[in-house]
C-alpha cells in the first residue's frame, strides 16, 4: 500500500526534530551513524531495532562494521517509482532514538 511522501517543509520541520538524523540520497532518505563500545553492544542495538521494525512494519538499511551502525531510513512505499521520505521514517528514526 502507498504511503505519503513528506512535502519539504515537513521534512525540514521533523528533521528540527530529529537531531542526530541527517538527511541523505537527496532528501529521500535521513540516516544516523552510531558508534559503540564492541561488536556486541552494536549487534544487540541492531537486534532491538530489528524487534521495532517489525512492530513498525517498517525496516532500516543498514551498515555495520565492528562497533559501527550507519542506518538509513527510507520509504520505498511512497507514490511513484523511487523512495522517498514519509512519516513512517520519523516514526521510526524517534523510535531508535529511544533505545540509545
Ligand atoms: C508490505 C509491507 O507493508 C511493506 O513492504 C513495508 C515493509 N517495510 C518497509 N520498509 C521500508 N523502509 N519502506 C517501506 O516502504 C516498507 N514497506
Amino acid at each position: 500500500m502507498s504511503v505519503a511522501q513528506l512535502t519539504e517543509a515537513e521534512a525540514q520541520a521533523a528533521l528540527a526534530d530529529l537531531p542526530e538524523w541527517a538527511p541523505a540520497r537527496d532528501g529521500t532518505a535521513i540516516e544516523r551513524h552510531l558508534k559503540f563500545d564492541d561488536f556486541v553492544e552494536a549487534f544487540g542495538f541492531m537486534t532491538s531495532i530489528a524487534i521495532l521494525a517489525e512492530k513498525h512494519d517498517h525496516h532500516p538499511e543498514w551498515f555495520n562494521v565492528y562497533n559501527r551502525v550507519e542506518i538509513t531510513l527510507t520509504t520505498h512505499d511512497v507514490p511513484g517509482d523511487g523512495n522517498g521520505l514519509s512519516q513512517r521514517d520519523v516514526d521510526l528514526a524517534k523510535a531508535i532514538d529511544g533505545l540509545v
